[in-house]
């Protein structure tokens, strides 16, 4: 099985007064090509750090990161702070484009095709990330993480402030472009019901260490540590 990432042994703190905090201790896994892998724990846990670390944008005490693709590309819980708010959509999407002199014709074609890959009318691409709701904001986010055929995605939180209804489309439109364009994703959650529907294997992070790792269906029929027990029975059956 090809692997897009690997993360071995790896610690991460932050500077607290005079000494050092440790937020992520000893953490090793990897993502597959094509695989959504979940990371599911409670607030504070370290999630947000162990994607800050991926990307490179804290450093890490121990351990080692591999990337064997392009650096992923992350979808936030909150795409108003990723959008540039005085620009249409149609060119944010068009930007990173732009910068790589792809010519314009070109640019536009591949604006529209991924607008409608996303779901997004040739209408809502003209408009500002203000004018649109939050699951066509999350849809451009999408889009604009994909639109230089990144293979790597990783999302954070990427449903947690959308109704249920439309939680539940973004949740299918984004299986259904991982399964289309053989993406692999690490989708980070603190909902267990969004992991289980979403990902083919689940990391259990507790206090900045992985608690355990199993393919969703076993980890949910037969969780092995307490915690992801205690999780589980928090769930409705
Ligand atoms: N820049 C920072 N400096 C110091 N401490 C930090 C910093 N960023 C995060 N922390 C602390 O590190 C711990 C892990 O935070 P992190 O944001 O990674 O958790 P999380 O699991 O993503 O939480 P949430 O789900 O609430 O976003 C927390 O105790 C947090 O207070």
């Amino acid at each position: 099985m090809k692997k897009v990432l690997e993360v071995k042994q790896v610690s991460v703190s932050y500077k607290e007064g005079k000494s050092r905090k440790e937020v992520l201790k000893d953490i090793s896994f990897e993502v597959r090509e094509n695989e959504i892998l979940g990371l599911v724990g409670e607030s504070g846990c370290g999630k947000s750090t162990l994607s800050k670390a991926i990307l490179g944008f804290v450093k890490t005490d121990e351990g080692e990161i591999v990337h064997h693709t392009e650096r992923p590309q992350m979808i936030f819980q909150d795409p108003f702070s990723s959008l540039n708010p005085s620009k249409r959509v149609e060119w944010i999407l068009e930007e990173p484009l732009r910068m790589q002199k792809i010519p314009k014709e070109r640019r536009k074609q591949k604006v529209l095709a991924m607008g409608e890959k996303v779901g997004l009318t040739t209408e809502q691409l003209r408009r500002y990330p203000r004018e649109l709701s939050g699951g066509q904001r999350q849809r451009v986010s999408i889009a604009a993480a994909l639109i230089q055929g990144a293979k790597f995605i990783i999302a954070d939180e990427p449903v947690s402030a959308l109704d249920v209804t439309i939680q539940k489309q973004i949740m299918e439109l984004m299986v259904h472009l991982q399964e289309e364009m053989g993406l692999s994703i690490l989708f980070i959650s603190h909902d267990l019901n969004v992991i289980y529907q979403m990902c083919d294997r689940v990391m259990v992070m507790k206090d900045g260490k992985i608690e355990e790792q199993q393919d969703t269906e076993d980890l949910f029929a037969h969780p092995k540590s307490s915690y992801t027990k205690l999780l589980l029975e928090g769930l409705p059956q």
